[in-house]
């Protein structure tokens, strides 16, 4: 497609989506804004857009589309900027926020004024910020979750799909009300209870000063996400407070539940506890970024001596497949370690896999 792409808000997922849009459309023109100057010097400078606005209304005014990546409190200006500019009739507007029933509801005054708006969200990102971080590959098989209202025609959404295709993202659409009680369920929700885990941490540091060397493994694993924009985060509670104070009920009644197991020393119940919970989550789908984000994980079995990490990327090195991840899952000294490599695709795991059943015989797989 060819047109004018106007991106407001030229952070990690702004500027992943100009990437997308770029490469797929390679006749388009991008636009971009930001209120931060660096994020805009920088996005330039990384050829993330093509051109910069000084104003919201500069870029809005000849855009063919137009996609807000702002924090969601953020999107409510930028949507009553948005209204008082005079846009091409024909211009498509969404957005990538991770919130969509106030964005939806405050974007009925652009829908009274006959402009196109389709709420949408991205469901992969990451705990960093800003353009640098920015990936055309960052959604690929990831869910793309559209909210269009009723009075939105197919060919407004085909045309915006299109537009989006460059994500290999696979958009469903949903209402903006089951939006936010699913992303409140499987993304708003976590992100607060990684945080409160890290603050427990913290408070118990001052006592216990071994508590950060300590904090590894496990710990790290279950509190990447409380690395993420605070800024973000505050806006998405704001936004979301009903699901989450629901779902903060639960879960201190599920707490309850757990405790008086404890206090009563029910074996039984503990194990299922843990059982089912590790069914669920061992049969959700791995290959999908959204349920379980940063794969695409390959577990090798190495023995346990010093070196064996630069031994196994010097092999992938030489076949030039590039690594976002390497590290040692557990290593004791009965058994061998097991060492996790993350790749961005499925094709470079592929190609991993094969490499290192070229140079060792070492056992590989996809899951532990
Ligand atoms: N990070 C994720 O994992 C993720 C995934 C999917 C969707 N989202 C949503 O995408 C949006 C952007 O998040 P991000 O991760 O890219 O954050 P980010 O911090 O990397 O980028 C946000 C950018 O918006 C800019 N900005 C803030 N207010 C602005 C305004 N009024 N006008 C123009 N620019 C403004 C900031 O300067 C920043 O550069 C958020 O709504 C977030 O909820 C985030
Ligand atoms: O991978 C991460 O760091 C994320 O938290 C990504 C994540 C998520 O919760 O899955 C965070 C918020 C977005 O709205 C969508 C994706």
């Amino acid at each position: 497609m060819d047109g004018r792409v106007f991106i407001i808000g030229l952070g990690l997922i702004g500027g992943s989506l100009a990437l997308c849009i770029k490469k797929e459309h390679k006749d388009s023109f991008i636009i971009g804004y930001d209120v931060n100057k660096e994020q805009t010097r920088l996005a330039r400078m990384l050829n993330v857009v093509n051109e910069t606005a000084e104003t919201i209304e500069q870029g809005a005014k000849n855009a063919d589309l137009i996609l807000i990546a702002t924090p969601v409190k953020e999107t409510e200006k930028v949507l009553q900027i948005l209204e008082c500019i005079q846009l091409k009739s024909n211009v498509i507007i969404s957005d990538a926020g991770s919130t969509k029933k106030e964005i939806v509801q405050l974007a009925g005054n652009l829908k009274n004024m006959g402009i196109t708006f389709i709420g949408g969200h991205p469901m992969a990102g990451s705990h960093k910020t800003g353009v640098t971080a920015a990936k055309a590959i960052l959604f690929e098989n990831a869910f793309y979750l559209l909210t269009p209202e009723d009075h939105i025609l197919e060919e407004q959404l085909h045309k915006l799909q299109n537009w989006l295709s460059g994500t290999k993202a696979r958009f469903i659409t949903i209402t903006p009300e089951e939006h936010d009680y699913l992303t409140g369920v499987i993304s708003h929700f976590p992100h607060i209870i990684a945080a409160s885990l890290v603050h427990q941490a913290e408070k118990t540091s001052t006592k216990q000063k071994l508590i950060p060397s300590l904090a590894a493994g496990g710990f790290r694993d279950v509190t990447r996400i409380a690395s993420s924009s605070p800024e973000m985060w505050r806006d998405i509670l704001l936004h979301n407070k009903d699901v989450l104070l629901s779902l903060l009920d639960d879960w201190q009644e599920e707490m309850k539940k757990v405790a008086e197991m404890i206090a009563a020393e029910n074996s039984e119940e503990i194990f299922n506890y843990f059982f089912y919970a590790k069914q669920f989550r061992d049969e959700l789908p791995q290959k999908e970024r959204g349920a379980i984000p940063s794969f695409y994980d390959l577990f090798v079995d190495v023995p346990d001596y010093p070196g064996v990490i630069s031994e196994i990327s010097g092999y992938l090195a030489k076949e030039e497949i590039s690594i976002t991840n390497i590290r040692i899952l557990e290593t004791r000294e009965d058994i061998n370690g097991v060492l996790v490599i993350s790749f961005q695709t499925e094709e470079d795991r592929t190609r991993a896999d094969l490499c290192i059943h070229k140079y060792t015989n070492y056992e590989t797989s996809e899951g532990l």
